[in-house]
Parts: structure tokens; C-alpha cells; sequence
């Protein structure tokens, strides 16, 4: 089963205002974009991405152009244009359920995109909504005509989910001129489940919508916390290399690349707080390109991926488990080293080590262990 969404990125955004459309202007450190294309790049069950481009937003085209898992789509006169080209995009992939979200619904939740997926082992297709509390009013010349019936109605939220050949079959059927895509799947006769909708999930619409976006992700999560460890055995040497800080011994650490056991233990902890993986995952041991390889490029790798997630690194506290070589002499290097790599105050980075009294494979000098704690604030 392959699992696509189709993200529509094309519109102009009129009503938003601003000079730029509103899935290119900044919102909490980031573009509106980034956000959205996050939330679903996050979700476990997403195999693969179509972003619907307008043609005239060069810019956009070129920053996403070599983007892995991203398929980039040009985008038509209306929505359901910019969905037929997504659709058209996925085609051959062999994908079987596709997920259509609107780029300026950016503080989507991995809930909602999870239960609409659940939906669609029943249904043909699914989508979040929410019953609708307020009264509704009829008005016309800022008077109110008359009350409307509320029972039963919805406000409709996306991301919508489809089988995939189903909601193909449906779009090439219909005439245009829809609200969206569940009343094209209806038009064709599908079932469409409702699930629960969010409240915090809306669509960026008004110039007012940005305001209430921007303290909905700003206060899903402030802070972040990451923890790392890592054991590199000892070997035939003259040094070890710790925090990036060449120290002179009687033996060196094995491993596939410079065996730097605390600034792999700091690079995990960042991951760790990005919740995405280990540097096992990033660099594959099995890929000969590293061996060997200074350890800095995994922690700026982790410093980056974080600056790209929205995030920058606070600080991080690492201490080493050993009873030789003493690390106390060389801590203050080794801060001013990893403090440089990762943009930080040598304030931010702590580096203290400890023996185990001289119990376990520390004790007896069979390796060195590090742990590592990283904090991640919003950037
Ligand atoms: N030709 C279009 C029109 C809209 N959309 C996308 O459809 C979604 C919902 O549309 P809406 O909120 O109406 O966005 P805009 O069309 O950009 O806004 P406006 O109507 O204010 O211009 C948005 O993600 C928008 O980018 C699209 O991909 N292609
Ligand atoms: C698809 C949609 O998000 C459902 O609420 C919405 O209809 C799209 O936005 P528009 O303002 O109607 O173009």
C-alpha cells in the first residue's frame, strides 16, 4: 500500500493580502509552506509528496526542485485544477490512498491526517469536519434575514483522503466548480466518512488568520528535549578523538568513523529532540563514505536538520564515562569546539566526564561511554 498526499500550493491568496501568497509569507520562523509540508513529511504513514506549484512562483519551483520524496506539479486556474495536475503527478507510482490538503492549513495535526487514513479501510473516501455550534444567520445589508437549521451541517477541513483510482476516476467525471474535493467524490457516487475535525486546524484565509496560526504552533511546543549515548570500544592507537578534541593515549576507539564517542553522543541527542532517528539512520555505517569521517558533519548535519525543522539548539550538556584519558584538561577545548559547530556561546555547551569507579567495561577500560542532553527552542 502506498500512501501519497497531494499538498495544493498554487493559489494567489487574494483575501490574505500581503503582496506575496500567503504560503510563501513567514509565519512563527518559517514559511507557511514549511509548516504544512513538515506536518505531512512527519506523519509515519506518508510514502510520498505531489506540491502543486503556480507556474509563476519561480522561486518556489527552484528551492524544491531536488527535494527527496517531493514530486512538484504545475497548478491550474482553480483548486480543483491544482488537485486534477497533483493527482496526474502520482500517476505510475503505484500509489493506492492519496491525502489532499490545502498548503495554508499549516497546523494540520498527525491525528487528523492518522484517522482520515483509518477511515479509508471502510470508506472511499474520508475527511475531517466539524459540527457546526454557532447559530446561523442569513443577512443581507448587514441585517440579519433569518435563522438557519444547524443541525447536521459541518464546516469542511482537509487534509481529504481518497483511494487513490477512485478519486481520479471521480475528478476526470466532473464538470468543475466544486467546493472541494468530497463533493466531486459524492458527485461520483463514493461513501465519504466524516472524522473528528480540529479547531486549531484552519485554513490561513484572512490577514487576521495568520495571527491565531502563529500562536497555535508557537504554543504546541516551546522547548524540546533529546537525550543521546553512545559506547566506542578501545583499539590499537596513540589518541582518541573526544568532542572533537584530538587527546593523546596509550590506545585509540574503534569504530567506522572517527569513533567520537561524545559528539556522536550530542549529534543523537539533537535527533532525539528532532525525533528523527539516530545517526545510524542518517549515515549508515554499511556506506563506506564514512568511514573514517570527522564526526563534525553529523553534528552539523543535526544542527541544520533542526534550523530546517524550525528549530535551533539551546544547549547540550555531555559527559564521558572513562577512567583514562582524564578529560578535565582538554573540557574547555572541547566546548569552544562543538560551541563553534553548532553556533552556540561556549556557555551553552557542557562537557564534564566521570570514572565509574572502576566497575563495568568503563571501569576496566575495555571503552568509553558518553551521554548527552540537548535542549531545542523554537527558532
Ligand atoms: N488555482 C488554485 C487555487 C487554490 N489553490 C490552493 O487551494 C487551497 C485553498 O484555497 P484558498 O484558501 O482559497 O487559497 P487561495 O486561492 O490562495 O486564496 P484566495 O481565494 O484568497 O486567493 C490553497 O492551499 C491554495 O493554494 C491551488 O492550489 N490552485
Ligand atoms: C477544501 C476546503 O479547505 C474545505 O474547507 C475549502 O473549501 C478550500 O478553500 P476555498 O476558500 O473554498 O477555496
Amino acid at each position: 500500500m502506498t500512501t501519497a498526499a497531494v499538498i495544493v500550493a498554487a493559489g494567489r491568496g487574494t483575501r490574505a493580502g500581503g503582496g506575496v501568497p500567503k504560503q510563501w509569507r513567514p509565519l512563527a520562523g518559517r514559511r507557511v509552506a514549511d509548516w504544512t509540508l513538515e506536518r505531512f513529511r512527519a506523519a509515519p504513514e506518508i510514502d510520498l509528496i505531489a506540491l502543486v506549484l503556480s507556474p509563476d512562483d519561480r522561486a518556489a519551483w527552484e528551492a524544491f526542485a531536488d527535494t527527496p520524496g517531493l514530486i512538484l506539479a504545475r497548478g491550474g486556474a482553480d483548486r480543483a485544477a491544482s488537485v486534477r495536475a497533483g493527482l496526474t503527478a502520482l500517476d505510475g507510482r503505484g500509489v493506492t490512498r492519496v491525502l489532499i490538503h490545502d498548503v495554508a492549513r499549516p497546523c494540520v495535526s498527525g491525528r487528523v491526517i492518522a484517522d482520515v487514513l483509518a477511515a479509508l479501510d471502510t470508506h472511499d473516501g474520508a475527511a475531517p469536519g466539524l459540527a457546526v455550534t454557532d447559530a446561523l444567520w442569513t443577512g443581507a445589508d448587514g441585517e440579519v434575514t433569518g435563522t438557519q437549521d444547524r443541525s447536521g451541517l459541518f464546516a469542511a477541513q482537509t487534509p481529504q483522503g481518497f483511494r487513490y483510482d477512485a478519486i481520479v476516476a471521480a475528478h476526470a467525471a466532473h464538470p468543475g466548480g466544486t467546493a472541494d474535493d468530497v463533493e466531486v467524490a459524492r458527485a461520483a457516487g463514493l461513501r465519504v466518512a466524516i472524522v473528528p475535525g480540529d479547531p486549531d486546524n484552519l485554513k490561513i484565509t484572512q490577514a487576521e488568520d495568520f495571527a491565531r496560526a502563529e500562536r497555535i504552533l508557537r504554543g504546541d511546543m516551546t522547548v524540546r528535549l533529546g537525550n543521546g549515548f553512545d559506547v566506542h570500544r578501545f583499539g590499537p592507537g596513540d589518541h582518541v578523538t573526544l568532542c572533537g578534541v584530538k587527546v593523546p593515549h596509550d590506545r585509540g576507539l574503534q569504530g567506522h568513523s572517527d569513533a567520537d564517542v561524545g559528539m556522536h553522543a550530542v549529534t543523537d541527542a539533537i535527533y532525539g529532540a528532532l525525533a528523527r532517528g539516530d545517526i545510524g539512520q542518517h549515515f549508515p555505517p554499511s556506506d563506506p563514505q564514512w568511514k573514517g569521517a570527522a564526526s563534525d558533519i553529523f553534528l552539523r548535519h543535526a544542527v541544520e536538520l533542526a534550523g530546517q525543522m524550525g528549530w535551533r539548539v539551546a544547549n547540550v550538556d555531555c559527559t564521558l564515562i572513562c577512567e583514562r584519558p582524564k578529560v578535565g584538561p582538554h573540557a574547555d577545548r572541547m566546548r569552544d569546539v562543538m560551541a563553534r559547530i553548532m553556533g552556540l556561546d561556549r556557555d551553552a555547551v557542557s562537557v564534564k566526564a566521570t570514572t565509574s569507579e572502576r566497575l563495568g567495561f568503563t571501569g576496566r577500560e575495555e571503552g568509553i561511554a558518553a551521554l548527552a542532553t540537548a535542549t531545542l527552542v523554537r527558532a
